[in-house]
């Protein structure tokens, strides 16, 4: 039915406005009620004009005809902005109409359309009471006020994770019984398209700008913009070229995960779930100049009408308060272990993605404790009560949750699961939704940040999932050192129509069954459908130029054209902070991460006797297993003048130590991806790596005969080779000056942003948009 809803633009006064692709874009965007387009009429006229104007100049009438025809030209351009401003109107309007229509029932999507209101609404009763929920509008007004401190500067911040990674310290451990459950995540986002109510513009200062086409804008008294033509004059407002838009491949996409950073961050699972969605979401902008000879940049998305701006969805826990979110007035209940349990939304709009956080008794003051929890009791595992809520109320989220006033709809729409923690998220999507006709063209990735954490269990837990009795069979694993158990991961990974997981090397190691953790044959079965996307850094928070944190305290933010002085000094301040000798001649080693086996911790201090014969300092930052904190501790009273240790989480000092460090140490036993060494790279700082995952993919060996490479790797973890590299890459820095500001120029000049990522991302993403009609047709990609 609401195909037939489209805008009145065949009004004679928007003119070209009610072309087709204007009523194509309406019907694509009406999923989430907000429209897609560019209206092209008006930047027509203003390059109209502006040539005109041109060519005025160029011509012979007088100097009063030239001014009569150019206010003439600015009158009328300002006719066009206030057509365009009234459409804008009229689209704003609409939206509320389709909001006011879609508070009554979830609206249909492209694709997946679901033409009557009342049959949707018997199916989503079906659902309902297969979820044992219940629809409730009632509107709860939040008196929550306290302002979260998102920063952990204080100490012993304990990493739940790193404690479970601790109990799979080895396979020998992974015999014991299956009675844990470890860490997880899930997500979710999507595309729209905006209308903004203002028409902001940027335009940097020393850009050249077309003389005549300032005064235009100035004449007009306002903000407006002239769409480029040119995409080669595309830059952002860093000076960066934007990304390629998604264009036909734009999605609705929601990524849920049970961390996400600033909000929520254990470690770089945060981070990624901070950032991806951001960088899938700039795929949908449109940066604009004027001319040939103008550039300028678009914070916010404008042009003369609507632009199609993919919008991503990001689903996380509300662990605490969060200033920007605010609350949106539904409420819903599930059923875990047989009890309803209240979900709450708040919703929060930021750099084109709407982040929604779901809140619940279960979820609240957890955020130094993400992964913790009761995992021993005969009781359902908390961790797990609080998994299987997540991802019932998150696989909801684009029917319930209105966001920019219309809910996503599940048609054209994707989710991005992470991790164990959220992998339930596929099995939902189809025991509770496409197994009874609903959700049949939602699709769902799985992404594996580490496949050692697997949600693990004895089978008879199955029951808390909550699901059809034959679904037990995904969820079955033998394997020799845990026996027959319940695994969550294997589920997830079997559901998912796509699994990506966050570098090659690391899709590599996953299928053998030393990097499977049992997991290696599920993996193998699935091949056709995994991925290999090397995660990309938030290059505006792990930004020397732009970092907060080297703002104060004797610390400066640098580029790599002040790299030299800005590095020295941020190294002063980090010695001066952390009560080492401030020495500019020495060597500072730093080491940030979780304190566990994965990380390699016992490697360094295996190697700290060598490295205190060196002449160096070392600064580490860490927190997780209790005795890893404790062997930190004793070392840093044992060489105090040489050592220092933050056994905690602060971010700040992350960022610090990161600017500060000559050198980052990397001795990880296997790691996914690594983001530290990015960071790392990007500050020009020297990664030293252990060849393994996502660091073999990103850390190339130095070459000294070829001047290349970006860091020291050493091919397996053992301490003698860690200190082979380690002296390799001290010489270097002591006796190849130029060599070393050739490793720093060539770390900070890589392409780390997330936009590489993010357009292999939706390559997985239309691949799983499309695995239906392979179906349908009978292919099997497997083929
Ligand atoms: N004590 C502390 N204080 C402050 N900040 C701290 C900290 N300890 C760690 N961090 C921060 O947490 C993040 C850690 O990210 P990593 O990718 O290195 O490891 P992690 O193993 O958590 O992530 C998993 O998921 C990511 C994302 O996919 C993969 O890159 C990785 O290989 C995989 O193990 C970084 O931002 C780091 O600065």
């Amino acid at each position: 039915m609401f195909q037939n809803r489209n805008l009145n633009l065949s009004s004679p006064k928007f003119g070209s406005v009610s072309g087709s692709s204007f009523e194509h874009s309406v019907a694509r965007g009406w999923g989430r009620g907000r429209v897609n387009h560019r209206c092209s009429r008006g930047l027509l006229c203003l390059v109209e004009n502006n040539k005109r104007i041109r060519a005025l100049g160029k011509g012979s009438g007088t100097s009063d005809d030239k001014d009569e025809v150019l206010q003439a030209t600015i009158a009328k351009s300002k006719r066009v902005l206030a057509l365009q401003r009234e459409l804008l109107e009229q689209i704003t309007e609409r939206k509320k109409l389709i909001y006011s229509i879609n508070s009554e029932s979830t609206p249909e999507t492209e694709g997946n359309s679901i033409s009557d209101k009342n049959s949707y609404e018997s199916l989503l009763n079906t659902v309902e009471n297969q979820n044992g929920g219940t629809v409730s509008s009632n509107y709860v007004q939040s008196n929550e006020k306290k302002i979260p401190d998102v920063s952990f500067l204080g100490i012993d911040h304990g990493f739940d994770k790193a404690e479970e990674e601790d109990d799979k310290l080895s396979l020998a451990e992974k015999a014991s019984p299956p009675t844990q459950y470890f860490d997880g995540q899930l997500n979710s986002n999507g595309y729209e398209t905006i209308v903004p109510d203002t028409l902001p513009i940027e335009i940097p200062s020393g850009t050249k700008t077309s003389s005549l086409m300032i005064e235009i804008l100035e004449g007009m008294g306002e903000s407006s913009l002239v769409e480029v033509s040119n995409e080669a004059d595309n830059v952002d407002s860093e000076g960066e070229k934007p990304p390629p838009l998604a264009g036909e491949n734009v999605m609705n996409v929601i990524l849920a995960a049970v961390e996400c950073a600033p909000w929520s961050k254990a470690g770089g699972l945060g981070d990624v779930a901070g950032s991806l969605p951001k960088a899938l979401a700039r795929r949908g902008h449109r940066v604009m100049g004027c001319g040939q000879e103008t550039k300028w940049s678009v914070v916010s998305p404008y042009i003369g009408g609507a632009i199609m701006l993919k919008v991503e969805q990001v689903v996380a826990p509300r662990y605490s308060n969060y200033p920007e979110a605010q609350e949106i007035g539904v409420r819903k209940q599930y059923k875990v272990d047989g009890q309803d349990m209240e979900v709450t939304y708040f919703h929060a709009f930021i750099d084109g993605v709407d982040f929604v956080f779901l809140d619940s008794p279960n979820f609240r003051h957890l955020q130094d404790n993400i992964y913790g929890g009761n995992r021993m009791t005969a009781q359902l595992p908390d961790i797990l009560k609080r998994m299987v809520l997540f991802c019932k109320a998150a696989a909801e989220v684009p029917w319930h949750v209105p966001c920019g006033g219309v809910c996503y709809g599940d048609g054209n729409l994707a989710f991005i699961a992470n991790d164990w923690h959220t992998a339930l998220l596929p099995v939902y999507l189809k025991a509770y939704y496409r197994d009874n006709g609903l959700m049949i063209y939602t699709r769902s990735v799985l992404v594996i940040h580490n496949i050692a954490h697997q949600g693990r269990g004895p089978l008879d837990e199955f029951r808390y999932t909550d699901l059809p009795e034959h679904y037990i069979d995904l969820f079955k694993l033998y394997d020799p050192v845990g026996g027959e158990h319940l695994n969550i991961f294997a589920a997830g990974l079997k559901a998912a129509d796509r699994i990506v997981t966050v570098s090659h090397g690391y899709a590599w190691e996953i299928k053998t069954s030393e990097g499977g953790w049992g997991l290696h044959g599920i993996i193998n079965e699935n091949d056709w459908k995994l991925r290999g996307i090397v995660n990309g850094i938030d290059t505006k928070d792990w930004n020397p130029k732009f970092d907060v944190h080297l703002t104060s305290d004797g610390y400066t933010n640098y580029t790599i054209e002040t790299l030299q002085s800005g590095k020295r000094q941020c190294k002063a301040a980090l010695q001066k902070e952390l009560g080492l000798p401030v020495r500019e001649d020495v060597p500072l080693i730093g080491f940030i991460g979780r304190l566990d086996h994965q990380k390699g911790i016992d490697l360094i201090a295996e190697a700290i006797p060598w490295m205190m014969g060196q002449d160096v300092q070392l600064v580490m930052l860490g927190t997780g297993r209790p005795d890893l904190e404790e062997m930190l501790k004793q070392i840093m009273s044992q060489y105090s003048d040489k050592i220092k240790g933050w056994v905690g989480f602060s971010v700040k000092m992350a960022h610090r130590i990161t600017a500060g460090a000559d050198i980052l140490l990397m001795p990880s036993r296997f790691e996914p991806c690594g983001l530290n060494q990015l960071y790392a790279m990007n500050y020009g700082t020297v990664p030293v790596v252990h060849a393994v995952g996502g660091l073999r993919d990103t850390v190339p060996p130095f070459n000294p005969f070829e001047e290349s490479g970006l860091g020291w790797t050493f091919d397996s973890a053992e301490t003698n080779k860690l200190i082979n590299s380690l002296a390799n890459c001290l010489l270097t820095y002591r006796q190849f000056k130029q060599s070393w500001e050739g490793l720093q120029r060539r770390g900070m000049t890589q392409d780390l942003s997330w936009d590489n990522a993010a357009q292999q991302y939706e390559e997985v993403l239309v691949a799983a948009k499309f695995q239906w009609y392979m179906h349908l047709i009978g292919v099997n990609e497997r083929d």
